[in-house]
């Protein structure tokens, strides 16, 4: 399956351009890259970016498809699906776990649903961070012509199958972590060396 990494937003919390940050000598998303792209059920990586940081972003050797939308990251989902079924993740979440990405990617080819999604048990879903089938494409161009860029909303809307997350390893759901804020990267280089 292709691995669709985000890179559209704006970094407003974290003032500056979080994605390309370097932290521990390399930038931040080439965690997220590395880890993706060393899934088993990974074929490919790409780069889902905002017309604005496509440029700085292809200098990391993977392909980068621009997501002309730019309405927040229901429009980076919709352009990675442009290119076939894809496992989704923000490019701020450098913990994300390989086995975890095969296990949602498994549980989606055996599901015949639209997509799958991680979900706590208090309801909250990890929509960055799940598998979507192309048909699921569809259901986005709707909302979006309809005006409403609510990824959530579309997700709680579809045939979708979810996993809930709360009883996997504390190692496997720290994977959700994502860096927002300049003392996110505090508690990344904690986890790091743990
Ligand atoms: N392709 C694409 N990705 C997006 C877009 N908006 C956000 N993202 C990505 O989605 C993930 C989550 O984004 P957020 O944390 O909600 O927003 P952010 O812009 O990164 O940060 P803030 O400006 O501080 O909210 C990040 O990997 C972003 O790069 C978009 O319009 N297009």
């Amino acid at each position: 399956m292709l691995g669709a990494v985000l890179a559209g937003g704006r970094s407003k919390r974290f003032w500056g351009d979080k994605l390309l940050f370097r932290i521990g000598g390399r930038p931040l998303i080439s965690y997220t890259l590395e880890r993706i792209e060393s899934a088993s059920l990974i074929e490919e990586v790409v780069i889902v970016a905002s017309a604005d940081n496509a440029g700085r972003l292809r200098s990391l050797g993977y392909e980068v498809v621009v997501d002309e939308l730019s309405i927040g990251p229901i429009g980076g989902v919709y352009t990675a699906l442009g290119l076939g079924d894809a496992f989704v993740v923000a490019g701020d979440m450098p913990l994300i776990v390989p086995e975890f990405v095969d296990l949602m990617i498994q549980k989606f080819l055996g599901s015949e649903k639209l997509a799958c999604v991680p979900r706590w048990t208090n309801g909250y879903l990890e929509p960055l961070h799940a598998a979507y089938s192309k048909a699921f494409r569809r259901v986005l161009e709707e909302r979006i012509r309809s005006g409403d860029y609510s990824l959530n909303g579309a997700i709680r809307s579809a045939d979708v199958c979810y996993l809930n997350v709360e009883k996997l390893p504390s190692l496997w759901k720290e994977g959700f972590f994502n860096v927002n804020r300049r003392s996110d990267l505090r508690k990344l280089l904690e986890r790091k060396s743990e």
